[in-house]
């Protein structure tokens, strides 16, 4: 087992242990921010036939030449076709077909004019300039082609794609799995949250903000609940959620006290220890074992140091496992609003509200900064990231933040 390593070999760790999930044939709509696992290739022209993108008549180029104002051509009108309906008749000259939008373009016909541009009765048409073939005329396959890959396998499924996937008829789509992610809290301290506070307790918060961190993330989160600071009980449960979950995520119990026992209960269960401690603040106890394609992670029972620990290095592995390709958060440069004096030669994360204004980033930090403290995280979009040994900041100096709800994020 490696300790202490660096934030950028646990990442790279934990991505190479990070194998992609199979494809699943689900329901349309819940492909929503999924991974497509297959080409889609049309089988059909979009729009199949040539429509009218107005409400209109169908006329012929023909018959409008030398049309003006002053010497407008009146046409006869033979017939009237809603969208979704065809007209048997075939246009012939000096006739008019009245037509509406998304209705196929009558034969003979090879333009549109609209209403406002045309003067009508039920049995004429009045047409006021001359038009060339074509206009108005939307053509076979102006969105899709027959054979045209329309969706690359690898594309994030969002509301365009699957629009796109209902105009093909796909009522079910092919896409990398959501990783299933258990998350057990252990301590003794703990009571679930429904229960009233005894002296020395405390309710379990973690497993509630993990798991909304996993399904932000459009993952599936399972809460396996508390369980005291008992081997056989801890490994009781993560044995169990080995058997379906893709990711464990265990929050407490992985510093050096009496009762820290999840790299104990992670070996117990067959695990292998990748690693323990990394050198960043919060967050450094962490610990990480695999077994076979399954990753545990023993995340701190300290409330923000497991968010952000979540956000550092559990976020990257569930987007990995569901097919995406960019999984790190991104990063901008900041103007600092407020002083930041701490030195340490540890990374450093510290929360952040960032904004936009005339071109630049800002940052303002919150006023508390500890690894118990849960509050301060609320309302925060970003991480001041501080490389060890740097600093002390001030305000007005550029720094580095990583941004929590990049649109790449949702995506
Ligand atoms: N002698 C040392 N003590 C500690 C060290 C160290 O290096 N030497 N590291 C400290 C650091 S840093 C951290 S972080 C914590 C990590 O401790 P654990 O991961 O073992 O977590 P616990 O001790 O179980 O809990 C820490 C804290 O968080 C509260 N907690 C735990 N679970 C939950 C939960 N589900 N919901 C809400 N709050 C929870 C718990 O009551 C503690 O207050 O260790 C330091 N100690
Ligand atoms: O990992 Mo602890 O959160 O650094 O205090």
């Amino acid at each position: 087992m490696r300790i202490n390593i660096t934030l950028e070999e646990a990442l790279e760790v934990l991505l190479k242990e990070s194998t992609i999930t199979e494809a699943v044939h689900v329901p349309l709509l819940d492909a929503q921010g999924s991974v497509l696992a297959e080409d889609i290739v049309s089988d059909m022209n979009m729009p199949p036939f040539k429509k009218s993108p107005l409400d209109g008549y169908a006329v012929r180029a023909e018959d409008t030449k030398g049309a003006s104002k002053d010497r407008p051509i009146i046409l006869k009108v033979i017939d009237f076709v809603p969208a979704g309906y065809i007209s048997d008749k075939q246009l012939g000259k000096g006739e008019a077909i009245r037509i509406m939008t998304g209705a196929k373009i009558p034969e003979g016909a090879d333009v549109v004019v609209r209403f406002e541009d045309t003067e009508y009765t039920e049995e004429t048409v009045t047409i006021y300039q001359a038009y060339s073939a074509g206009t108005n005329i939307v053509r076979i396959g102006e969105d899709m082609e027959k054979g045209d890959i329309v969706l690359q396998k690898g594309t994030v499924i969002d509301a365009p794609e699957i629009g796109i996937l209902a105009t093909l008829g796909k009522g079910y789509v092919e896409v990398c799995r959501k990783p299933r992610v258990a998350i057990l809290s252990t301590g003794d301290e703990l009571l679930d949250i429904q229960q009233p506070l005894i002296d020395g307790k405390i309710r379990n918060s973690n497993s509630y903000t993990i798991a909304a961190q996993i399904k932000k993330l459009g993952a599936k989160p399972l809460m396996l609940g508390i369980c005291s600071d008992d081997i056989e009980a801890i490994t009781g449960k993560l044995k169990s959620a080995l058997t379906w979950a893709d990711i464990v995520i265990t929050t407490g119990g992985v510093s050096v006290g009496d009762h820290d026992l999840a790299k104990e209960a992670f070996q117990e269960v067959g695990g292998e220890m990748l690693f323990w401690r990394v050198r960043m603040k919060p967050g450094t106890p962490i610990a990480v074992a695999k077994k076979e394609d399954k990753l545990i992670l023993g995340l701190s029972g300290n409330p923000a140091a497991a968010y952000i620990t979540f956000e550092q290095f559990v976020r990257p592995i569930i987007l990995k496992k569901m097919g995406r390709t960019k999984y790190q958060l991104m990063e901008v440069k900041s103007i600092l609003k407020s002083d930041f004096t701490k030195v340490s030669n540890q990374n450093r994360f510290v929360r952040g509200n960032t904004y936009y204004r005339d071109g630049k980033y800002y940052t303002k930090l919150p006023g508390k900064h500890s690894s118990g403290v849960l509050t301060s995280l609320s309302g925060i979009n970003s991480l001041f990231y501080i490389k060890a040994a740097t600093g002390p900041y001030k305000k007005g100096d550029e720094i580095t933040v990583q941004l929590l709800n990049h649109p790449e994020v949702l995506k």
